[in-house]
Order: structure tokens, then sequence, then C-alpha cells
């Protein structure tokens, strides 16, 4: 897939593919596409060129909502949730989307409600946040808003869930819950595409990582591999990231 913006090829030629039970890591540079492509295959943006499929459908032109149905949810990384909602009410709206779908959120969400009020005690548990499950969204710490975020995602019951810099903003206690957190989601069959800055996190729990430079693919394999690469190690130098990285592969 390819997606220019005027002059700026902010994905350009990228073939990617996330298998079904992987976590697979997406890092690079600033600029290097990341965003980019987590909106692609979450449908925010039309690429200028090439094909994306699910499950070996073709959902390159899908709207955001129908992709969602189908089973891709996504965090985001500035953090978009119903602010004026409670916590409850934030997962539990993206649990009812899973149920019926968009077309039918309003006619039939009572059915099954005693089911899926049972499913959102265990995701309010899982998150760390069922002491919070009355607060308006908007007033949460950083941190939990970032956990509500991934309990909503991990609430539509998507096979496929996109986190984009889930670690943003996170101190060291909470990114090690993430990490739990993000392999607690593997365990239970998800397959999970991680954008993230935070080498030590990405090192320790994906699978195979690809890394991006200028829109364009420049590794793919372990993490091992990965630190090792040359063309890795060439395009992060300099930089806080490229220190991490260094410091990932000497501990590894
Ligand atoms: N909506 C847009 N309009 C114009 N240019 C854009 C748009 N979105 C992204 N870009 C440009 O595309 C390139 C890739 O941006 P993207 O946000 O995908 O990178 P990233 O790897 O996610 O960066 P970061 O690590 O800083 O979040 C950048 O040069 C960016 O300025």
């Amino acid at each position: 897939m390819s997606r220019h913006f005027g002059g700026v090829r902010a994905v350009d030629g990228l073939d990617l593919t996330v298998r079904r039970g992987e976590i697979l890591g997406l890092i690079g540079p600033n600029g290097s596409g990341k965003s980019t492509t987590v909106n692609l295959v979450a449908g925010l943006y039309q690429p200028s060129a090439g094909t994306l499929r699910f499950d070996g459908r073709d959902i390159g032109t899908l709207p955001p909502h129908r992709r969602a149905e189908l089973g891709i949810a996504r965090t985001f990384q500035n953090i978009r949730l119903f602010s004026q909602l409670s916590v409850w009410q934030n997962v539990w709206a993206a649990r009812v989307v899973r149920e019926r779908g968009w077309d039918g959120f309003r006619a039939r969400w009572l059915a099954g409600a005693a089911r899926a009020r049972e499913e959102i005690e265990q995701l309010l548990a899982f998150s760390g946040l069922a002491h919070k499950r009355d607060q308006l969204a908007g007033n949460l710490a950083f941190g939990e808003q970032r956990r509500l975020e991934l309990a909503r995602a991990a609430a539509s019951g998507a096979p496929l869930l996109l986190l984009d810099e889930p670690a943003a903003g996170m101190n060291a206690e909470e990114i090690d819950e993430l990490d739990e957190r993000i392999r607690r989601l593997r365990e239970q069959g998800r397959t999970i595409l991680l954008i993230e800055h935070h080498m030590e996190l990405v090192m320790g729990v994906c699978d195979r990582v690809a890394v991006l430079n200028f829109g364009r693919k420049i590794a793919e394999g372990t993490p091992a591999q990965v630190q090792d690469d040359p063309q890795v190690r060439a395009a992060y130098l300099g930089s806080e990231d490229g220190d991490a990285l260094m410091d990932a592969a000497l501990a590894a």
C-alpha cells in the first residue's frame, strides 16, 4: 500500500502481513509512517494505491465502522474516549457494537445484557479500573485513560487489535503492566499490531518486528534480527530511540 499527502510519501509501497495470533511490532523513527499505516488499516485514510486484505477479504474500500464490525479494533496515539460517559459505559458501548453491529445498536441493545455485564466486569478487572467504573472517562488520570482505551478495544471482541503507541506517556510500572496485558490478549487468541517507540516493550513482547523509514519497510524479523540489522541502526542513529534500541540489543 501507499498513501501520499501532496508530495509526502507517508507510506510508500509497504508490503506487510500480520499473521493470525502474533504480536507484530511496527517501529520506525518519527514521521516514518506508522500512524498512517494504522489509519489505512482502520479505514480512516484511503490508500493512494494498493490493496488491503483482512481474513482473505478485500477491505480496502470499506468505511471504518464496517471494518470494526468485521473484527478490527484500535486504540489511538492521542487518546479518544467518550469523555462524558463513565468508565463502565465506555466499555459497554464497545461491547454492544460487537454483539449487534452499528445498525442494530439502538433497537436491540437490551438483549444479552446480562452476559455483557459479566464480561464488562472481567474487562474492568483486567484493566484495573473496577473501582473507577462510575467516574467520567474524561476525569481519569492519563495512564488510566490509556488502560480504558485498551479495555474498550478488547471489549469489541475484535480478533485484530491495532495499538497505536499504547505506552506513550506511561511510567515504568505502567509499561510493565501494559506488557502483561498485551501478552494476556495474545493468550486469548488476539492478533496485535503494536506501534510503539518504547523499545524494551517492543523487543520484549513482540513475536516479530517490522521497521519503517520514510514510509518504506527497511527490515522485518524477530526482535533479535531487527536489533542487529545495520539499516535499522543507521535509521535510528543519534536518536533517543536508537540508544534504547542499542540497550535492548545489549541486554538480549
Ligand atoms: N493527514 C496528513 N496530512 C499531511 N501529511 C501527513 C498527514 N499524516 C501524516 N502526514 C505525514 O506523513 C509522514 C508520516 O507520518 P506518521 O504520523 O504516519 O508517522 P509516524 O511514524 O506515526 O510518526 P510518529 O512516530 O512521530 O508518530 C510525516 O511526514 C507526516 O508529516
